[in-house]
């Protein structure tokens, strides 16, 4: 039994997303999503649904065994508890693979990091990501 976990802030749900969660669940045979929460979304726009909301979408997705809340200090607490023998990185995620890899040993923590592949846009309209998506709907929608 491997167990994956995946993460990301997940805040307007969107093909680019499902293809990452299907390719951690491809990596082994349970996948776990930790879903970030609003105060530690610090390197962009902090999200506009709320968290719980973002984890209830995502544990709807046909690849997902499991989405938890993560941790708001801490997101070592979640791995603790879950034990993934496996966490895929989104592709463009800007944690470094090493550094990681280095914190979690030093939590005693023995996990592979992989990398999931990208979705690009094979016609001009698609929205594969929740920023493009918001964009959209402040061009289209304001007065
Ligand atoms: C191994 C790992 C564990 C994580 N655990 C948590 C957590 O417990 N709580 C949390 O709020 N975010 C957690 N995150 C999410 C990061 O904070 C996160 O990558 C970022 O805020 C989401 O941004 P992104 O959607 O642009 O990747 C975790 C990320 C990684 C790589
Ligand atoms: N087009 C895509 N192809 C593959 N993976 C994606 C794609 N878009 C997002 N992901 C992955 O989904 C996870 C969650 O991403 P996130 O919630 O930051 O979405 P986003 O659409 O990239 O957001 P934003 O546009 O605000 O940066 C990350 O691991 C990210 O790499």
């Amino acid at each position: 039994m491997t167990r994956v976990v995946a993460q990301g802030t997940f805040d307007i749900l969107h093909p680019g997303h499902v293809h990452y969660l299907q390719d951690a669940a491809d990596m082994g045979d349970e996948l776990h999503v930790i879903v970030a929460r609003s105060v530690n979304v610090t390197h962009k726009e902090p999200p506009v649904v709320p968290d719980e909301q973002r984890r209830e979408m995502v544990g709807a997705l046909k690849p997902v065994d499991e989405a938890h809340l993560g941790h708001p200090e801490d997101i070592f607490v979640p791995i603790e508890r879950i034990e993934p023998d496996i966490i895929a990185l989104g592709y463009d995620q800007h944690h470094d693979d090493e550094q990681l890899e280095a914190a979690l040993s030093a939590r005693g923590l023995d996990c592979d990091i992989r990398r999931a592949s990208p979705l690009e846009a094979d016609v001009a309209d698609r929205l594969l990501s929740t920023g493009r998506i918001i964009d959209r709907i402040l061009d289209e929608r304001s007065e």
